[in-house]
């Protein structure tokens, strides 16, 4: 599985306001250059925090695009893919709708009425087991390397992760991350609880090493273009 984590972040390195509100980073070059991203995946990651703020749809805007991949025997749109460990998407999100294929990938604390809803709405619910222990009683995160093999195992090979923060960190955590892609906005947000590019818990001995292999002036910023290297 190649994967490849794409996202727009300020110079100060958030993704939105301090209040989780969709935010105009980039502008129209570099949502068409996110839009041929989409076009060369199988599908297309976002965290469930990125569907509750933002209710994303995920699919591509150009339709010579779509047709491209339909006359390579794909389909139309890639799929889209919720990383959930309760259930929390919404049953009437716009990434449930009939164009495109939607897992749901939930770890085993989902409900089962919860899941038949789900799968009721759209969604191809897919429980990923392992991760950390649940003795505390705390709902686990989905384990991240699972579920990308649990995708592997229904045909994806290229995945775009798109964020936010959280999802992104947990992905370099993995060690499953093969290129980045940031788009730098000439803006400043600030907020120190702005989401930035990765949250998580952080690093703190071993960090994710980059290989900048391009730049490209796009709108007002910049697209700065990593390979990621073993660390
Ligand atoms: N500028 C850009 O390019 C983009 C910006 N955004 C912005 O980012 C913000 C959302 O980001 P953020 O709040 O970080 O949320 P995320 O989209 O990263 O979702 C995080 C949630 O996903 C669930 N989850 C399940 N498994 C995992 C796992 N293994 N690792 C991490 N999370 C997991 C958790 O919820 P649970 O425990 O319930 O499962 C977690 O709280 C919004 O403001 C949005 O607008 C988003 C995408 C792109
Ligand atoms: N690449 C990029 N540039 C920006 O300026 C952005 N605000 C975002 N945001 C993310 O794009 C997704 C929206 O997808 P749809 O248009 O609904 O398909 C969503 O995940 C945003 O957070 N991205």
């Amino acid at each position: 599985m190649h994967v490849v984590v794409n996202a727009a972040q300020s110079v100060d390195g958030k993704l939105a306001t301090r209040r989780r509100e969709q935010l105009r980073i980039s502008g129209p070059e570099d949502f068409d250059r996110v839009d041929r991203v989409r076009a060369a995946a199988d599908a297309v990651l976002v965290g469930v925090g990125t569907v509750l703020a933002d209710d994303p749809h995920l699919t591509l805007d150009e339709e010579d695009r779509r047709v491209e991949r339909l006359r390579n025997g794909r389909p139309g749109n890639p799929a889209r893919v919720v990383v959930d460990s309760t259930g929390r998407t919404p049953t009437d999100a716009r990434i449930l709708d009939d164009a495109a294929t939607t897992y749901l990938l939930v770890s085993p604390a989902t409900p089962q009425e919860r899941r038949e809803a789900l799968d009721a709405a759209g969604a191809e619910v897919v429980v990923v087991e392992g991760g950390a222990d649940e003795s505390d009683g705390e709902a686990d995160h989905v384990d991240l390397a699972a579920g990308i093999d649990a995708l592997a195992e229904r045909g994806i090979d290229r995945l775009m992760v798109e964020g936010g923060g959280e999802v992104i960190y947990s992905c370099f955590e993995a060690g499953v991350v093969d290129e980045l892609h940031a788009y730098v906005g000439s803006m400043v947000i600030g907020g120190r609880d702005a989401p930035t590019l990765a949250d998580g818990e952080g690093f703190t001995e071993s960090f994710p090493r980059l290989d900048l292999v391009d730049t490209e002036r796009l709108d007002d910023g910049i697209v700065l273009s990593y390979e990621v290297g073993d660390g």
